[in-house]
């Protein structure tokens, strides 16, 4: 599923016209009913249904909508709240063909009747305001957002919420908050921003007879099932345990062994084939009894924590992670730039391996094996060295940017985690929930992304494979035997298995 910016729809829309030759009024009318179809599906037939109809192309949906709904024989008042003069381009026929149908129209002249019908009504659709909407919301439209957001009926958006901005970046807007959003043909940005999230509320997408392989495609989107399961790698049935790669995990600490003995377990249950463990020495028998398979490599070590340099020959690696529960000791740094400097193969640095790693950029650019970041918005915002509320106004922005930069894999985790690869390519994993808000479930995730990079294919898939089966094993437990408040990492690791067998 793409997620595009404004500007992106306005370039899709164009080439449906120009290069497809598909009329601006024959997307609106599709749209429109594939709009209706969807609140058709939600709603009883007896409920009373008011549709908001402002003046431009989101306008001309509402038309569309009304004069379905009514088509049906759902009880529908179309209230047009724009003047009239400022409807404009395919509304206008849509306009007219709503009004010749024998439909009678709204208008907004008198605010008690508009209060007395929102109030009268089940349902509430917000076609008043799309992607065409720019600045804070003027008169009479922000006065009737607060109207609307006021009322207990159902809010339904259509493409997004009027007032919400398209885009991401923009910090002060005021808009209605949709109980659902009937997104047209792609999802908008800021659906997935966590500041405008909320507005949405639940999402539905429709499509609109766009055509599909003449599109420029923006290299952004939402990793799901279907794309897990066209790209993770097969086992074979004659493969034997090196196929799967042998992967090297270092971290561990007297006081956070459970990080590293959590990321190794979540590796072995995703697949990788060997897996040895660095960390201090005294901390090795509490990780081994939690994970058997595992090797383990003995670092020298002061008061609990890695102090020395790895003195094992680090070539036979195809992959290594670094940083879950290291600490933020002064000597850690000397050891993600070891890391940095001598493994040659894909090197993921998570939680206190990211410490440092400002210090460290241009070993990371010079690398000519991959490198994978995955630090939560917290970690982030220290990288970059910005408040972590600006960079989540403009995430995707500031992920491209930094991946490009330093020629990283960027893994911004969250509620929508955001993968970004150094060329720029952008995917979201949505998957997950509440339930993984605890500590150690980064770990967790560190090692099935370990484990994916391991098993082979492109390290973008892998990485947006990894985040998708984290998010799901999540969903799979509070589905059945968890609640979200009781969910442990240690649950996810153990439920790992339950998520692959749904890829078998
Ligand atoms: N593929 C596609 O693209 C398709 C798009 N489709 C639909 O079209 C929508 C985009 O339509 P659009 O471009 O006409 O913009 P839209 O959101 O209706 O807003 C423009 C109006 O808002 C007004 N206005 C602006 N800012 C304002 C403010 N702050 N406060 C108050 N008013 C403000 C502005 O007034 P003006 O500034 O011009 O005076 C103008 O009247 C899109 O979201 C989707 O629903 C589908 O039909 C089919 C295919
Ligand atoms: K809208």
């Amino acid at each position: 599923m793409d997620i595009v910016t404004a500007q992106e729809m306005y370039e899709w829309d164009q080439v449906a016209i120009k290069s497809a030759g598909i009329e601006g009024k024959i997307l609106m009318e599709s749209a429109g009913r594939a709009a209706a179809d969807v609140i058709e599906r939600r709603i009883p037939e007896h409920h009373k249904v008011v549709v908001l109809i402002g003046a431009g192309n989101n306008g001309g949906d509402g038309f569309v909508i009304a004069r379905t709904l009514l088509n049906r024989g759902y009880e529908v008042e179309a209230w047009q709240v724009a003047a009239d003069e400022k409807i404009s381009g395919d509304a206008i026929v849509h306009k007219e063909i709503f009004l010749a149908s024998g439909y009678s129209l709204f208008q907004l002249n008198d605010w008690d009747a508009l209060t007395q019908s929102l109030e009268k009504a089940d349902v509430i659709v917000d076609a008043m305001l799309g992607i065409g909407a720019k600045g804070p919301l003027r008169s009479p439209f922000n006065e009737i957002v607060e109207l609307v957001n006021k009322q207990n009926s159902c809010r339904i958006a259509v493409d997004l919420p009027t007032g919400v901005p398209a885009d991401e970046g923009i910090e002060e807007f005021d808009g209605v908050r949709a109980d659902l959003t009937v997104v047209i043909a792609a999802l908008k940005m800021s659906a997935v921003v966590q500041h405008t999230r909320p507005f949405y509320g639940e999402i539905e997408m429709v499509e609109i007879g766009l055509p599909v392989r003449k599109l420029r495609h923006p290299e952004r989107l939402v990793w799901q099932r279907h794309d897990v399961k066209r790209s993770l790698p097969e086992r074979m049935t004659n493969s034997h345990k090196g196929s799967h790669g042998k992967g090297l995990m270092v971290g561990g600490s007297d006081l956070m062994p459970g990080s590293i003995a959590m990321s190794a377990k979540a590796a072995l249950r995703s697949g990788a084939g060997l897996l040895t463990v660095a960390t201090a020495k005294e901390v090795i028998p509490s990780v081994s009894s939690y994970v058997q398979e595992a090797t383990f490599l003995a670092m020298s070590e002061t008061a609990g924590k890695i102090t020395g340099h790895i003195k094992d020959d680090l070539q036979g690696f195809d992959a290594a992670a670094v940083g879950m529960g290291l600490g933020r000791h002064p000597e850690a740094q000397e050891l993600i730039e070891e890391l940095l400097e001598q493994i040659e193969a894909p090197l993921l640095i998570d939680a206190d391996g990211l410490f440092h790693l400002k210090e460290l950029f241009d070993k990371v650019a010079q690398r000519p094996y991959p490198t994978i970041l995955t630090p939560h918005p917290g970690e982030f915002a220290r990288l970059l060295g910005k408040p972590i509320k600006t960079i989540m106004q403009s995430p995707f922005a500031y992920c491209r940017s930094f991946a490009c930069k330093h020629r990283v894999y960027l893994v911004l985790k969250g509620p929508a985690t955001i993968i970004t690869s150094p060329e720029g390519k952008q995917r979201v994993d949505l998957t997950g929930n509440a339930g993984l808000a605890k500590g150690g479930t980064g770990d967790v995730l560190s090692g099935i992304l370990l484990a994916m990079v391991l098993q082979g294919g492109s390290i973008l898939d892998g990485i947006s494979n990894g985040c998708f089966i984290h998010g799901t094993t999540a969903e799979l437990l509070t589905d059945e035997q968890h609640a979200m408040r009781d969910l442990l990492a240690t649950d996810v690791v153990e439920g790992l298995s339950q998520t692959f067998r749904t890829f078998s």
